[in-house]
């Protein structure tokens, strides 16, 4: 029998793994049941013997189409919506209706439907949650039914396992602050990124918003808020919520890999060295930040000619983001230079609202402690431009939510010192960003070198040789480049613990890719063309790190390049429809 249109016959080598894509796939359900399962839905592209076989003769108009017939149809239909938020709820619904299709769709046109299923506009989905919502996807569980959350976690069915969870509590999403229940979107958001990016099969993962109230005003005062209506929870039961949820998670997915994400300041690095020594997590904000900056920072220093060892970097928000960031680059620089941390932290200035933050300054976070400068600031200016012109930094970040923090003024006091700086504005959504590139160009004459938090246009100048113009694209800097990749090396390795060997090694998989290291003129970064090149690099030297650390439980992992490439490739879900196999359904376990 010819296999339907889109599939792969059964070639690979490792092709026997469970998590095997090769092959038949097995199917419990048939008829309407089965034309509403959206990992299992195929709509008009079921074979005639599929259609005997599972009950759908009659159910589906005749005319059987393949994959790219439904691609075409389904963009069109895309394209006709008149905003970017119209067509996030469209793809929405797509998801809803066949992940195959939803993710063929999207992965063919990566380029252009990246930043609406991602930042900036699922921003506005989830800022718009309530008054949108037609339909719950993902679990809710909050901090009054502490007791029920084991089951509640239980009866998440849709897979036989689960291999990768996404939890937030809704508290600092995606730079918009407390959005509440809402948050879920945010999880389900950054699980489509690892199975688009990084081949996570999306069955076999759970996203989760742990609800604990909000005290964002607007959704306390809207009838149609869904979330619970009360403030944020905090102290002893928040904890208790938190411990639950993970040590149910453990309990019955004891394989799965936990990704915080969008946690708020006070709890998301407290979360992380607390449960970082027992389990595989990883926190994106604080740990995906700091790597995919530190990947951009070395592409920058590579263009620019500079080692780790001469890096002055301003850091501009030092919260979740810009504390990751530090740390990652602080520990690149004493591995480079053979110091100590403490040592290496001398290279960064990290400045939050109160100015530059020095031993001084009250209530500092013990993340923030380790770079509080110790020199005397006394009657001096601590603001961003002074210490602009103090520090004369080679590399100026932005994760401060502060829009045009980055003034004229800033950056080109940075500029007169520094032949080539390097700016990275990175708050998200794009209205936060300390500065858009077009301003940083015209105020460096192109000499800058920039990557954003979310997706820019390329900008036009006249900076080549001889006033000639110049189009120079902008990387996107976001953690959305490394955390599918860690994620799936995680997952495949099944790792016990995500060391920071692992994380070093991450950064390196990335950097190996970046465009920059071909011409100094390209990107700092990897773009969504190699976005799954790069998970599997990525993914490999994450598991390469994971084995040297012994902290891999996965046995027979192939230790040739070559062969781990190929046996991680392979258990990359992709979206192509695969002939089906009727199996009895199994009896409600989890
Ligand atoms: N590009 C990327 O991959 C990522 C970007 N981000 C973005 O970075 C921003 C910060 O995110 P988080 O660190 O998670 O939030 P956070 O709330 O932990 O940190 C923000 C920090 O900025 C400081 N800040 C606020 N106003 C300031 C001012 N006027 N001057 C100086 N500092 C000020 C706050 O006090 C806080 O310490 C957000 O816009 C977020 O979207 C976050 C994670 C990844
Ligand atoms: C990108 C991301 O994780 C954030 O803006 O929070
Ligand atoms: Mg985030």
């Amino acid at each position: 029998m010819p296999l339907p249109t889109g599939t792969q016959p059964p070639t690979s080598k490792f092709g026997h793994l469970p998590l095997s894509t090769s092959g038949p796939l097995e199917c419990p359900c048939k008829g309407a049941v089965l034309l509403n399962h959206p990992y299992f839905n195929k709509g008009s592209a079921f074979t005639a013997e599929e259609r005997r076989e599972f009950q759908l003769t009659g159910l589906l108009p005749p005319n059987i189409q393949t994959l790219d017939q439904q691609v075409r149809r389904a963009y069109e239909q895309y394209s006709a919506l008149p905003d970017d938020l119209a067509k996030n709820t469209f793809s929405t619904a797509m998801k809803e209706q066949n992940e195959v299709l939803f993710f063929k769709l999207l992965l063919d046109n990566l380029d252009e439907m990246f930043s609406v299923v991602y930042t900036p506009t699922e921003g506005d989905a989830i800022q718009n949650y309530s008054r949108g919502f037609r339909k719950p996807a993902g679990l809710f569980l909050n901090v009054h039914d502490v007791d029920r959350v084991y089951a509640d976690m239980a009866r998440w069915a849709t897979a036989d396992d689960v291999d990768y969870i996404v939890v937030t509590d809704g508290e600092e999403i995606l730079g918009i602050g407390d959005q509440g229940c809402g948050g879920i979107l945010i999880s389900i958001a950054k699980l489509v990124l690892t199975t688009i990016c990084a081949g996570i099969h999306p069955n076999r993962v759970l996203p989760v918003v742990l609800d604990c109230g909000t005290d964002n005003e607007t959704l306390l005062n809207d009838n149609l808020y869904l979330g619970l209506k009360e403030k944020r929870v905090p102290g002893e039961k928040y904890d208790e919520l938190v411990e639950t949820f993970i040590k149910s998670a453990r309990e019955l997915y004891p394989k799965a890999y936990i990704h915080f994400e969008d946690f708020g300041l006070t709890n998301a690095r407290r979360l992380l060295d607390e449960w970082r020594p027992k389990i595989p997590c990883f926190n994106d904000d604080v740990q995906g930040t700091g790597c995919v900056t530190l990947a951009a920072i070395l592409s920058g220093m590579h263009v620019s000619k500079q080692k780790l060892g001469d890096l002055r970097m301003v850091v501009f928000g030092a919260g979740s983001a810009g504390v990751g960031i530090a740390d990652q680059v602080r520990d690149a620089i004493a591995a480079e230079r053979g110091v100590n941390k403490e040592e290496a932290s001398k290279q960064i200035w990290l400045i939050d609202k109160p100015g530059l933050l020095t031993d001084k300054v009250q209530a500092l976070t013990a993340a923030q402690t380790s770079y509080a400068r110790t020199e005397n600031w006394e009657g001096k200016q601590t603001d961003l431009l002074s210490m602009v012109r103090e520090v004369k930094p080679n590399v100026l970040v932005g994760t401060s939510t502060v829009p045009k923090a980055f003034t004229e003024e800033v950056v080109r006091a940075m500029a007169e010192h520094v032949e080539q700086p390097i700016i990275l504005p990175l708050s998200n959504p794009t209205r936060l960003h300390e500065a858009v590139p077009a301003d940083v160009f015209a105020w460096t004459d192109g000499r800058a070198l920039v990557a954003t938090g979310s997706p820019f246009k390329p900008v036009k100048g006249p900076w080549g040789a001889d006033g000639q113009e110049v189009e120079i694209e902008i990387a996107e800097c976001n953690n959305s480049v490394v955390f599918p990749g860690i994620g799936l090396g995680g997952v495949l390795c099944r790792a016990r613990l995500i060391t920071d060997r692992m994380l070093i090694a991450a950064v390196e998989g990335v950097s190996e890719l970046s465009p920059a290291l071909q011409s100094d003129a390209a990107p700092l970064l990897p773009g969504a063309d190699a976005v799954r090149r790069v998970s599997v690099r990525v993914a490999r030297k994450v598991i390469q790190a994971a084995i040297k650390d012994g902290v891999a439980t996965e046995q027979d992992i192939p230790t040739d390049e070559q062969e781990l490439d190929e046996w991680i490739a392979e258990q990359m879900w992709d979206p192509v429809y695969r002939p089906l196999k009727y199996v009895e359904a199994k009896s409600a376990g989890h």
